[in-house]
């Protein structure tokens, strides 16, 4: 851990990412801060998930730097991975195993084995009591979030990274991922999470980072970016009924033209 006064956990500098030619992350930059909820957000295509995947060693990367918990993520991937609890757009488990045995498995193989007692405390914990002899493919997509965020975070990382991780779930059981994702903030460690939803970068993320054609465009709060563009005239051109939003300043700032 570094010892300045920002204490960050993530680090990511001048990152580029290319498939063959095709360069889709160019320039991004951000850190995340120990104790700090950081929400990538962009159109489709940007560079979100290249990005993150890129943090998480499943993509090479071609230039820049990521330093997670001070462990180089291409020099030192071990040390990173231990750092990082990773839920992914969409985890899936062993088709054969139930609820409980996967909870087992993957405590065990992230050195925190659960006996019996903790497995079906844990599951209460999560709701999921009830589900514990179910296969993972039979549970309702807010039950599926739930174990595999429970699972992300077995191992106490001091980063977690969640690619939109509350897309298609109802109300509820948003509200219910976003009070654990502020569990895990509490707990004194980050989150990394890319969303499309405005709503939910708001209501959850201390600060944001538009990416958009692969660059960061802006970084800050929410806040501070609508108070900072409510006057641009390309955010008012978007804004409805005489209110500026984050969608407005997120529209103004990567255009109207739907990505393909
Ligand atoms: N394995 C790959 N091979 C070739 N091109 C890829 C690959 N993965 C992603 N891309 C392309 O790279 C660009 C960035 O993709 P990425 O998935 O990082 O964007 P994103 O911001 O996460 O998008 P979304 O919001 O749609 O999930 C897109 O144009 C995508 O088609």
């Amino acid at each position: 851990m570094n010892t300045g006064q920002d204490q960050y956990i993530l680090k990511v500098e001048g990152l580029a990412v290319s498939y063959g030619s095709f360069e889709a992350v160019k320039d991004v930059s951000f850190n995340v801060l120990q104790g700090e909820i950081f929400g990538l957000l962009g159109p489709n295509g940007a560079g979100k998930t290249s990005t993150l995947s890129s943090i998480e060693g499943l993509v090479k990367f071609k230039s820049g730097s990521i330093k997670l918990n001070d462990y180089d993520v291409q020099q030192q991937p071990l040390q990173a991975k231990a750092s990082m609890g990773v839920q992914l757009q969409s985890t899936s488990f062993q088709a054969e195993l139930n609820v409980a045995q996967i909870l087992q498995l993957y405590s065990g193989i992230y050195g925190v084995p659960m006996d019996a007692d903790q497995i079906k405390t844990t599951l209460r914990e999560i709701g999921l009591d009830e589900a514990g002899k179910k296969k993972y493919s039979q549970l309702s997509g807010g039950q599926q979030q739930r174990l595999s965020l429970i699972i992300a975070t077995i191992h106490n990382p001091k980063l977690v990274l969640l690619d939109e991780p509350t897309t298609g779930l109802d109300p509820q059981s948003r509200r219910q991922l976003w009070e654990r994702i502020e569990a895990i903030k509490a707990r004194g460690h980050a989150v990394l999470l890319t969303t499309h939803s405005m709503e939910e970068a708001e209501a959850v993320c201390d600060r944001i980072a538009i990416v958009d054609h692969g660059c960061v465009i802006a970084i800050d709060t929410p806040q501070a970016l609508v108070d900072k563009h409510r006057d641009d005239p390309e955010v008012i051109a978007v804004s409805r009924r005489g209110k500026v939003t984050l969608e407005d300043v997120f529209i103004g700032l990567t255009g109207k033209a739907v990505r393909a």
